[in-house]
């Protein structure tokens, strides 16, 4: 493994952001740690790059504890992308080139364009290019990435995951941070984070287990929706197909709700998606802690 934590933990004071995460990143894959706004993920990279002490447990690069000379070894795009904001793109460049030890290399072509451009005028979207393109320059073993996408538009994001695809494609670890569940779903493995502990791990049909949903088709599917809704279902609307996340065994229990209001359904078992599926391992989570806290 290139990157791996053990039974890390951290506190801030008595605020348990961290608890006890087990995780690891291999060459050539792509691993996501999904989790919402404060889950923790922020905090396990900075342990994992030796940017913080863990309160407990450790972190491991390349086979050895975090230190500037492993750190060499990796490229990291942190949330705030890192950059110089009053130097142009060229100048970011030379300075992270002299850093890893590759002066004399130009800005890659494709960024040329900004070549002169102060990075605190850009757009998000090629700042984040800028970034990931200074921290791939010294061909790391493994490569960091706070929310890569947040803030860039579906075709920056999709050439963004292109060129992490290809970075793992050339051996590369990739770990990425994302609440974003199209994100998520590219990744080859996943660790589920939640208020700071792994809830979930695995590819995403692993995550998904065998989660199901009962999905909905009626003419009147407001009345549904509102019915379900009344009646304590997480309903959620895609267009008119409603989707009630339970088990086969609910199926009967829908469809005999709505049929009692008088509506004529089609109701169908269907696999559950990622996002249902983290819904679900989030309600689980809080009342598994509930019980045990
Ligand atoms: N230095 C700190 N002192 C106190 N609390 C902190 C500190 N750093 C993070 N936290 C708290 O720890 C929790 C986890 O934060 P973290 O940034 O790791 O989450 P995250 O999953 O990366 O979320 P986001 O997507 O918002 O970045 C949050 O509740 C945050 O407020």
């Amino acid at each position: 493994m290139l990157a791996r934590t053990q039974e890390v933990s951290v506190w801030f004071g008595s605020f348990t952001a961290v608890h006890a995460v087990d995780m690891a990143v291999g060459p050539g894959e792509v691993v996501g740690l999904l989790g919402a706004n404060g889950a923790g993920k922020t905090t396990l990279i900075r342990v994992l790059l030796g940017l913080l002490r863990p309160t407990a447990g450790r972190a491991r690069l390349f086979g050895a504890g975090p230190s500037l000379e492993t750190r060499r070894s990796v490229g990291y795009v942190p949330q705030t992308l890192g950059l110089y904001s009053d130097m142009t793109v060229r100048e970011n460049w030379a300075f992270a080139a002299s850093a890893f030890g590759h002066a004399g290399t130009r800005v890659p072509a494709d960024l040329r364009h900004w070549e002169d451009d102060l990075v605190g005028g850009l757009s998000l979207g090629v700042a984040r290019r800028v970034a990931f393109a200074v921290a791939l320059s010294h061909e790391p073993r493994l490569l960091v990435l706070d929310e890569p996408t947040s803030g860039v538009g579906p075709l920056g994001a999709a050439r963004l995951w292109q060129e992490i695809r290809q970075a793992a494609e050339q051996g590369a670890g990739v770990l990425v941070t994302t609440h974003n569940m199209e994100e998520a779903e590219q990744c080859d493995r996943l660790y589920v984070m939640v208020a700071g502990r792994v809830e979930a791990e695995g590819t995403v049909a692993d995550v998904i287990g065998g989660r199901t949903v009962v999905e909905v088709r009626c003419a009147d599917w407001m009345r549904a929706f509102q019915a379900l809704d009344d009646n304590g279902f997480a309903v959620q609307a895609h267009g008119s197909v409603l989707r009630v996340p339970a088990s086969p065994g609910e199926r009967d229990t829908v469809a005999g709700l709505l049929e009692r209001d008088g509506m004529d359904v089609t109701v169908r078992i269907r696999p559950a998606g990622l996002e249902e599926a983290f819904m679900a391992i989030l309600g689980d989570s809080g009342t598994a802690h509930e019980r045990t806290e």
